[in-house]
């Protein structure tokens, strides 16, 4: 069972100790089952934390004692704390030898002890790229390969605790029954889901009727996307193995496997167990989990992947901010399945981006991901004609990937009915032509659509307007700057990066009605990302004042602005609400004064240049 955390502010560590205490519990034989943590941020704190939720799984009481101790851990210097905490002496968190600490041992193979805990915060050093979140994953892979290697991996976010003790059966059940009816199941993901749900999905976050429709729909082709996380992999898998190559043993010389997997011995005589069936005895980690180390310290190594197939053809794969949607499509690509696994509760609660900076923050990076995907050399048309992806797959996975470019047609809307209505011209027919049922047809059966999605997936008319609305704010902010990012990195000009999502706590018995009020509204920051929604909807405000003041110029062309260009800013208005009411909110509720300037001066540069053009 992998965790992976990478910030002790954005993640406090209570969350990552509540997820591992989780699937520490969870139902199933504890001598089968180990934890490990991965911690990108090398943060002595989150390790202090571990070692206290250790302690008390070993009690299950005095949970208040729990989080009082981790409260006044940040008082703590580590060097008071014992010896274990030396290796976090004067660290960096980004320029650092590897960390590796067996926190707990099921020393004695108890089926109802506690599974094994390793913390690990692998070597960083400066120059040296280590490929956030797939990084880390391929660290865990290779160090519990080490310690354990177990057959079957599961992989959680920090903040996704086990809400289901019978998840991992579930999960079982189908990789082992698919197995048999050569069904191919490569991986089995359950739906994300997320404790901190909101009356009608405010800010349009639960993704629902996603994993509702997408989920199920390509389910019934060849599986649902991997999503990063609440995700069951097969460890052969993961080592590259092709559903075809099921006698492998031949190929395996140890300099293939070097090649692919490194220089350690170790490592390649586990792979090498893994690869060759799991029907063989077990020989490989049967000694304690400190015994080998050393061998961890080795493959945690910021070099360790250098010249190998780590990233590109084995483990989990390298090139995207969603490595999730890659890895699980080059899966597909060997001609794997998945499967995907709902039960009535919920396996996997995590915690989702709230409302304003922290949402598109985490939007720019799926945007920028997808995008990276589609425009390389992994995109899902190519891959469907070189590889076993089936044609249907890779069309759903086209659709993922293509997301964040539905900016550039949305922008344009925008921006033309806009400057229609300044400049007193039209792009739509008018409302009397019969040529106009056209664009009202395509808006009417849009909206439908999506309508009907999310009332099949069980939410309200207002849930759908709420994600409605944010997909029009999401195009205008988080997409456009993700496309944008893409375009610098295709031009080499940037890199892409990995910026985490702040998590809040979960606070079940907070009857604070107060909070839950303020939960719903939509916060702003003085982050760019905010400039061109504010500035569009500046724009489409000024529009409908001269369309309603009659300030035009004379019409231009063979009629002017109409209805339907009305009705388009009307709409476009109505989407960017928020932001309406964020031009008069105060503190962390309105737009800052400067965003507000920045964007009042691109309208009136957009003003004076439609104005221009009108005249000519
Ligand atoms: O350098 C890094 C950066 C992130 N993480 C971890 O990656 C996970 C996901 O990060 P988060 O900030 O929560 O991103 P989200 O957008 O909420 O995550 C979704 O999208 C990601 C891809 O963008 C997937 O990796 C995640 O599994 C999926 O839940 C967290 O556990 C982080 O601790 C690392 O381990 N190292
Ligand atoms: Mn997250």
């Amino acid at each position: 069972m992998f965790v992976t955390t990478a910030d002790p502010i954005l993640e406090p560590p209570i969350i990552t100790v509540n997820t591992v205490l989780s699937l520490l519990a969870v139902d199933y034989p504890a001598d089968k089952l180990a934890c490990y943590v991965s911690d990108d941020g090398c943060s002595p704190i989150t390790f202090y934390s571990l070692v206290e939720a250790s302690k008390f799984a070993q009690l299950w009481d005095e949970y208040e004692k729990l989080c009082q101790k981790m409260e006044e851990a940040h008082k703590l210097v580590p060097s008071d704390l014992s010896a274990d905490y030396e290796a976090f002496k004067d660290i960096k968190s980004k320029n650092h030898p590897s960390i590796i600490k067996v926190i707990w041992e099921n020393k004695k193979g108890f089926a109802d002890g506690i599974p094994h805990l390793i913390y690990i915060s692998r070597e960083k050093r400066p120059n040296i790229v280590h490929h956030y979140k797939a990084g880390a994953m391929n660290v865990l892979t290779r160090i519990s390969g080490l310690m354990t290697n177990a057959p079957y991996t599961l992989n959680v976010d920090c903040d996704m605790y086990a809400n289901n003790p019978k998840t991992v059966l579930h999960a079982m059940c189908l990789m082992l029954g698919l197995n048999q009816n050569e069904n191919n199941c490569a991986f089995v993901q359950f739906p994300q889901m997320f404790y901190d749900e909101l009356k009608d999905d405010p800010f349009g976050n639960k993704m629902v009727a996603a994993f509702e429709i997408l989920g199920r729909g390509m389910g019934g082709i060849q599986g649902p996307a991997y999503a990063g996380t609440g995700c069951f992999h097969t460890r052969q898998v993961i080592y590259g193995l092709s559903p075809s190559n099921t006698d492998i043993n031949e190929k395996l010389s140890n300099e293939v496997l070097e090649q692919q997997f490194g220089y350690s011995k170790e490592f390649i005589r586990s792979v090498t167990e893994t690869l060759c069936g799991l029907k063989e005895k077990k020989t490989f980690c049967q000694g304690s989990v400190l015994s080998s180390i050393e061998a961890a310290y080795k493959v945690s190594g910021c070099r360790y992947e250098h010249n190998t197939g780590w990233g590109n053809k084995v483990g989990w794969f390298y090139g995207s901010a969603t490595e999730d949607v890659l890895t699980g499509m080059r899966i597909q690509a060997r001609g794997w399945k998945s499967a995907l696994c709902v039960p009535d509760q919920p396996a996997f609660l995590g915690c989702s981006a709230s409302g304003g900076p922290e949402f598109m923050i985490q939007r720019k990076r799926w945007a920028t991901g997808v995008s990276e995907i589609l425009f390389s050399k992994h995109s899902p048309i190519f891959v469907a004609l070189t590889s076993k992806l089936q044609f249907r797959q890779s069309l759903a996975y086209t659709w993922i990937l293509m997301w964040a470019l539905r900016c550039i047609p949305e922008l344009c809307y925008a921006i033309m009915s806009a400057y229609c209505l300044i400049a007193n011209t039209s792009f739509l027919p008018r409302i009397n032509e019969a040529a106009a049922m056209v664009p009202i047809a395509l808006f009417l059966i849009q909206n439908l659509e999506t309508l009907i999605s999310c009332l099949r997936a069980g939410l309200s008319i207002r849930a759908w307007w709420n994600n409605m609305r944010m997909s029009k704010i999401n195009a205008a902010s988080s997409q456009l700057f993700g496309v944008l990012g893409v375009i610098l990195k295709l031009l080499r000009l940037s890199e892409t990066i990995f910026e985490v999502t702040q998590k809040d706590q979960f606070t079940s018995n907070d009857g604070g009605d107060s909070t839950k009020a303020d939960a719903g509204v939509f916060t702003f920051s003085g982050s760019p990302i905010f400039v061109p929604p504010t500035t569009l909807l500046l724009l489409q405000l000024r529009a409908l004042v001269i369309a309603f003041l009659g300030l035009q110029p004379p019409a231009h062309g063979d009629h002017g602005a109409g209805l339907l260009e009305i009705m388009c800013s009307m709409w476009a208005v109505l989407c960017f609400w928020p932001f309406l009411k964020g031009l008069f909110g105060k503190a962390k509720q309105g737009i800052p004064f400067l965003t507000i300037c920045k964007a009042a001066g691109l309208a009136l540069i957009f003003l004076n240049l439609s104005k221009r053009a009108s005249m000519v």
